[in-house]
C-alpha cells in the first residue's frame, strides 16, 4: 500500500564534517542535518566557514573528513543533482565569451551528462528571468548587467530547473532593495510548494519571515541550531562592515559545470 512518508525526507546530512583549504582548517567538526520543506538560515561572522560549508555540501570544495549525503546519497555523481538549485555569493561573470542572460539561465537546465537543452527550456529560462525581474534583459550580455542584476541571473539560473533544494550563498548581496523584496516574494512562493532551502545570510532583513530554523557558525564550528530567530549576537548591526573578500566562479562541482560563464 502507498501512502505518504511519515518522516519527512531527508535532504542534507553532514556529520562531522572537517575541510581544510591551503593547510588552514576551516571546518571542524560540523554536523548539519536538513529535512524537506525546512528554510534554513546559515549565519555567523566574516571568515567563520559559511561559504565553505555550503561549497562543501554541494560538491565544490573536497572533504577532509567526517561525510555529506544528499537525498541520502553521498556527494558524488550520483546524487540527484537536477533536484538541486545553487547560488554561488558571488562570481566574475564578465570573463570568458559573453552569454546573453538567457543563455546563461537555461544553462541552469543542464547537468550531469546531460549536453542538450530540454524542450521548452528557451521559455523555462524566459519565465525564470521574469520571476527575478529581468525579462526585459534576456537579451543583453550577461557582462553588461550591473552586479546586482548578474546576481538575478544566477538566481534565476537555479530556479530554472524548478529545485526541490536551493542552496542560497549571500543571494542578495548587492541586489538593491525592491529587488530583494520580490526575490523574498519568489521565496515565499517556493517555501509554499515545499521547496528546501538552505541559504547563506548576513542578516535575516527581508527574509526573517521565511526562516523556520538558524545555524550559527563560529571559527568553523556550529554553535547554534535552533529556532527561527538567532542569538542576537550572530547576526551583525546594521552598519557592521561585511566584506567579500571571494575569488572567481568555482571549478568542479556538477552545478557549476556548466554555469555558461566563461565557457
Ligand atoms: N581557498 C582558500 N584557501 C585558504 N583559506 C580559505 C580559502 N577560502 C576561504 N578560506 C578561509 O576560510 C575561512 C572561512 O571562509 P568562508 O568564506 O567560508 O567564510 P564566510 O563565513 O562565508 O565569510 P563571509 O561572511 O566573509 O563570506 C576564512 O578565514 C577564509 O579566509
Amino acid at each position: 500500500m502507498s501512502g505518504r512518508p511519515t518522516t519527512p525526507e531527508q535532504v542534507i546530512e553532514a556529520r562531522d564534517l572537517h575541510v581544510t583549504l591551503d593547510g588552514s582548517r576551516i571546518l571542524r567538526g560540523v554536523d548539519l542535518s536538513v529535512t524537506a520543506g525546512e528554510v534554513v538560515a546559515l549565519l555567523g561572522a566574516n571568515g567563520s566557514g559559511k561559504s565553505t560549508l555550503v561549497r562543501t555540501l554541494v560538491g565544490i570544495l573536497p572533504i577532509a573528513s567526517g561525510s555529506v549525503t544528499l537525498y541520502g546519497t553521498p556527494l558524488g555523481r550520483t546524487v540527484p543533482w537536477q533536484r538541486v538549485g545553487y547560488v554561488p555569493q558571488r562570481v566574475s561573470a564578465t570573463t570568458g565569451v559573453p552569454s546573453t542572460a538567457l543563455e546563461v539561465v537555461s544553462s541552469g537546465l543542464l547537468y550531469g551528462r546531460r549536453i542538450r537543452m530540454p524542450r521548452g527550456a528557451w521559455a523555462s529560462a524566459m519565465d525564470a528571468l521574469d520571476r527575478v525581474g529581468l525579462a526585459d534583459r534576456a537579451d543583453r550580455a550577461v557582462s553588461e548587467l550591473s552586479g546586482g542584476q548578474q546576481q538575478r541571473v544566477l538566481i534565476a539560473r537555479a530556479l530554472v530547473r524548478d529545485p526541490d533544494l536551493l542552496v542560497l550563498d549571500e543571494p542578495v548581496a548587492g541586489v538593491d532593495q525592491q529587488s530583494q523584496e520580490s526575490f523574498a516574494v519568489t521565496l515565499t512562493g517556493l517555501v509554499e510548494l515545499g521547496t528546501t532551502i538552505l541559504v547563506v545570510l548576513h542578516e535575516l532583513g527581508t527574509f526573517a519571515p521565511l526562516i523556520s530554523r538558524t545555524v550559527v557558525l563560529q571559527h568553523g564550528r556550529k554553535v547554534h541550531d535552533g529556532g527561527a530567530l538567532p542569538p542576537s549576537a550572530a547576526h551583525a548591526t546594521p552598519g557592521h562592515d561585511h566584506v567579500h573578500p571571494h575569488e572567481s566562479p568555482e571549478e568542479g562541482s556538477p552545478l557549476i559545470h556548466n554555469a555558461g560563464f566563461g565557457s
